[in-house]
This record gives C-alpha cells, structure tokens and sequence, in this order.
C-alpha cells in the first residue's frame, strides 16, 4: 500500500487513477492537484482524491509516488515546479502519451535520491476532465512503462505496483519503441480520423451527409472528438515517429488509388483481404477493458420493465451480466440490447432461459 501518492492533473486520466486508487484502497492518502478548480470539485465530491491543492510543491513533500497527469506539453515545467520540494527517494512517474522527449528532459531534471519513470496506460476515451474519468478504466489495459537501463529497480518496481494495482498488465519498453508503437496504433490514426472528419467539412455540403454515416463512421472517427489542446500536444511531442508512419500511410493509400483508378481487381481485393485478416486478429471477443466476453443480442418490445424483466430472470437464476449496451431502439416498436457474460456456460444458460420466456435471442 502507498502511503500518499499525489497526482496532478485530475483529469480524465489522473480522475480514473485516484478512483481506481481509492476504491482498490491502494494509498492511505490521495492529494489531487490541478490548475482547474473545476476538477478539483469534482475529484473531491466523487471521491477520487483525499484533499485537493493547486499548489505541486506543497502537496508533494512526504509522498512516496507523484503521478503528473496532465498534457504532455505541461509534464516537464510541473516537474519544474515541484523538483526540489520531493523527499529523498520519491518516485516521479507521468501517464502521458508520449515518451522520448520527456522522460529524456524529466531524467536530466531530477534532484539527487529522487527518480522519473515514464509510464502509459492504454486506455483512455475520447472524453477530457474529472466528469469523464472511470474507476474501472485501467482494468485488463495495457500499461506501458518506459524506465531507462539505469533507473533503480525499485523506483521502476513503484511504478508497476501503481500499474497492477489499478489492474492493468504491466509491459516495459524503452522510450524509443513506446514511441513508434503508439504512432502506429494511436497518434496516426487519430490524425486519420480528424482528417476523415475535415474532409466532409471541405466537400460542398460534406456536413448534411453527418446523418448519413451508420456504423463505419462513427466507428472509424470516435477518437476524432477527443481533446485537440491533449493531441495537439502529442502529435508535437512525438512528431518524428508519427511523420514516419504517416508517410508509410500515405503510401498504403496511394496504392489503393493507383489500383482504384486502373480498375486493377486483384489488387483491390489482395489489399483489403489483407486488411480484413489482420484486422480480425483483434480478440473479437474483447470489448473495452473486459476480458473476453459471450455475448448475446435479445430484442425487446416497447414497453416499461423490459430491461428489468430480463435482469430478473437472469438474476433469479444466478446469471450475472457483466455488460449491457442497448443497440437499437425503435419508438413504439421495440428495440435490441446486448448482454455479455464471463463465461459460455453463463451465455448458453441465459440464451436457454430467456428463449423459453418467450424472447428473441441471437448468440454472437
Ligand atoms: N485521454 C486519453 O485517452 C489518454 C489516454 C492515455 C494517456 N493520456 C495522457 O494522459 C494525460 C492527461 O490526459 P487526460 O485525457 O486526462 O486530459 P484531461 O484534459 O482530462 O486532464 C488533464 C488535467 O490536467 C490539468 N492541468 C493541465 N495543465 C496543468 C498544470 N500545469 N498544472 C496542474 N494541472 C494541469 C487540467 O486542468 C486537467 O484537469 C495526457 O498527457 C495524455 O496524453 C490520455
Ligand atoms: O479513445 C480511446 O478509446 C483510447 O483508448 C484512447 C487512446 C488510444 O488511442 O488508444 C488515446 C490516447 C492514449 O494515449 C491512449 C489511448
């Protein structure tokens, strides 16, 4: 257990560490700081933190563990601040989405008996603030930390514990592949899907086709709607490994067009199966930060306690549903929702009960 670990930035990501923190009762004391007073009310009404500061240097002396949590853009003038005011053996940890340039700038930057170990949870939303964090955000996420060869074992070991405690599975890498990988698998394609987005803004009257866009869309530009000031940040910070994959992007596009444009069908069809395989290759059973999950599709008719009733038979037979998702409503008509289980025994058992009551049910 830690004895008082601060973070700063209780934002989206600082806010899901402390309720995670808190509920796991993984510190004796919580202190969350932030530039906004906002956050800080709200950190404090959910519980999320102990006592709320907006002063780092004070709130850091005596703590074991200091998370910054804040855009990365803002990590190494807060480690600034509050440098001098650690105790002897703190460890200075961040979540930002970006690695080289700061843990390089925070290791050159630390006091003498006091150590920096960069850490990234993979996982996130397209939310910002205290009112978009989640107790449960970290659960089954990757957590990326990025020590260098010479940090102490123990510092490191600090860091993991945070990682594992809030539930996430720990891996290591260095600064520079943390930062590649993430170009690839989260700063591209966030630039795609903003530029996805632009791209209807640009076309005469793109912005009336909004309605339009059914599940592909929306699926390919969610993360579109995620905080510009945050990615504006980490596209500066990581700028030479997301300009090298977009260049490889931009290639892969390319030769869609030329094959596109020349009617060339096998090529076509060569590229988008290998798209759709390794695509596939995505646990198709995994959902957010759940393990694997058995799902089921049952529809319901329009009427009040619907969703109560199916709850109530699952229950009543010990079935517990580890998610729900309404799928599609249809005012007056009905609609379908989503249930998902731990296990395949859990899904056959429902699927059996909720037929014989008289539902429509679809395993997936
Ligand atoms: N949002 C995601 O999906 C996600 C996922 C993983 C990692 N990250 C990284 O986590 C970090 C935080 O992102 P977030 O989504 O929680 O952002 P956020 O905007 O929700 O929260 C950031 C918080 O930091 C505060 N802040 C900013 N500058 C500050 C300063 N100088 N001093 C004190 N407080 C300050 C803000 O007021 C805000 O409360 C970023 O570095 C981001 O790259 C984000
Ligand atoms: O929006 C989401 O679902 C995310 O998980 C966000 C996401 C990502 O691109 O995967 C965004 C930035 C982070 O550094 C880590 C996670």
């Amino acid at each position: 257990m830690f004895d008082r670990v601060v973070i700063i930035g209780v934002g989206l990501i600082g806010g899901s560490l402390g309720l995670a923190l808190r509920r796991r009762s993984l510190a004796r004391r919580v202190v969350g700081v932030d530039k906004n007073p906002e956050n800080l009310r709200l950190a404090m009404e959910s519980g999320a933190v102990h006592e709320t500061t907006c002063d780092p240097a004070g709130a850091v002396r005596g703590s074991e563990l200091v998370v910054i949590a804040t855009p990365v853009g803002e990590t190494t003038s807060v480690l600034k601040q509050l440098r001098n005011y650690l105790s002897f053996g703190a460890v200075v940890t961040d979540v930002g989405s970006t690695k080289v340039e700061v843990c390089t700038r925070a290791a050159e930057m630390m006091p003498p008996g006091t150590w920096f170990v960069g850490g990234h949870p993979m996982a996130g939303s397209e939310y910002s603030g205290m009112a978009g964090a989640d107790p449960y955000l970290f659960e089954n996420a990757f957590y990326i930390i990025t020590p260098f060869p010479d940090t102490p074992a123990r510092a490191v070991e600090r860091v993991k514990l945070l990682a594992a405690g809030v539930g996430a599975r720990v891996v290591q890498m260095t600064p520079e592949q943390h930062d590649r990988a993430v170009a690839a698998v989260s700063h591209v394609p966030h630039l795609v899907a903003a530029a996805l987005v632009n791209t209807l803004v640009e076309m005469p009257g793109g912005e009336d086709f909004l309605p339009l866009g059914a599940g592909g869309f929306r699926d390919t530009t969610r993360v579109a709607a995620g905080n510009p000031l945050m990615w504006r940040d980490i596209f500066l910070s990581n700028r030479g490994a997301v300009i090298e994959v977009l260049a490889c992007f931009r290639r892969e596009l390319e030769r869609l067009e030329r094959a596109i444009s020349d009617r060339r069908e096998e090529e076509i069809l060569t590229l988008l199966e290998q798209a759709s395989r390794v695509r596939k290759k995505i646990p198709a059973r995994m959902r957010g930060y759940l393990g694997s999950m058995f799902e089921i599709v049952v529809g319901i008719p329009d009427r009040p306690g619907m969703i109560a009733g199916i709850a109530g038979l699952l229950g009543e037979a010990g079935i517990n549903i580890s998610d729900i998702e309404i799928l599609r409503v249809r005012e007056g008509e009905g609609g379908s929702i989503r249930l998902a289980f731990a296990t395949a025994a859990g899904q056959e058992e429902a699927v059996r009960i909720l037929r014989q009551a008289g539902y429509q049910v679809v395993k997936r």
